[in-house]
């Protein structure tokens, strides 16, 4: 029997570009990412680690489109994305990545379907369709039920999980975590994970995950290694 690959296996979904970024002037001024080179595919699960200040979260945004980097390239599905407008730029955001903040960011006051409905209604999605389809990720994350609660009513693995759910619900190619499971217990930094990986791989998605926890190394499929700027190692995962 032939096993055919997805079409969008293997295929390049992010190539970085002797990426560098300074702050500060003249005397003060520091590289924070210096000149940094890799590139991630669809259908994997790449791992960013490194000690505290060694560039990562600085290096997640110059490839998210929020940060644009003093020299080198980023380029995302065949395109520079620093080339883009600022309105194409915003769409790039909103369209191609999905990004998980460490503490969630959801807003307080708007339920778990709401918060998960933000992305389509940005997109200009009816409100009652968006809701439907905000409850059907919430279900797919394993919150049947929680929909209608305030985040303040939910735990953090659960409050991890809207996030979750807000970051595809609106089906972007790329998701880029930054520290997801800093604030969850050993097991339910896991369990998330581990679902992670299999909904959203199941769909030759990217998934760049930034984090300080060594629990969950085994989920990546490689892991680049940063100190000071610069990536000084790249391992194999060891799934
Ligand atoms: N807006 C900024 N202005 C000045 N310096 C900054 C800014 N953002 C980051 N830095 C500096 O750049 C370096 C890299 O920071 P960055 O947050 O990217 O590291 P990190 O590896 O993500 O750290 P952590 O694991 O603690 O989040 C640090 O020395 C930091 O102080």
């Amino acid at each position: 029997m032939t096993i055919s690959l997805h079409p969008e296996a293997n295929k390049e979904a992010i190539v970085v570009t002797n990426v560098t970024k300074w702050f500060g002037e003249g005397e003060t001024r520091m590289t924070a990412v210096n000149a940094v080179n890799f590139v991630a595919h669809f259908g994997e699960m790449l791992f960013i680690v490194g000690p505290s200040g060694s560039g990562k979260t600085t290096l997640l945004s110059m490839i998210s489109g929020i940060l644009k980097p003093d020299q080198g390239t980023v380029t995302v599905d065949g395109q520079n994305i620093w080339n883009y407008s600022n309105d194409k730029l915003a769409d790039f955001r909103l369209n191609t990545i999905g990004f998980v903040f460490q503490d969630y960011h959801l807003f307080p006051r708007l339920t778990s379907a709401e918060n998960v409905a933000i992305p389509l209604i940005l997109k200009q999605e009816n409100w009652d369709h968006a809701i439907i389809q905000a409850k059907k990720y919430l279900d797919i994350v394993g919150l049947k039920g929680r929909s209608e609660l305030l985040p303040i009513k939910l735990s953090g693995g659960e409050q991890q999980r809207v996030a979750i759910a807000r970051a595809i619900v609106s089906g972007p190619e790329i998701l880029i975590f930054d520290e997801p499971t800093a604030s969850l217990d050993g097991d339910t930094g896991r369990l998330i994970v581990q679902f992670v990986k299999e909904q959203v791989l199941n769909e030759h998605r990217c998934i760049i995950i930034v984090t300080h926890d060594n629990r969950i190394n085994d989920f990546a499929d490689r892991i680049i290694h940063m100190e000071d700027g610069r990536i000084t190692g790249l391992d194999k995962g060891t799934e």
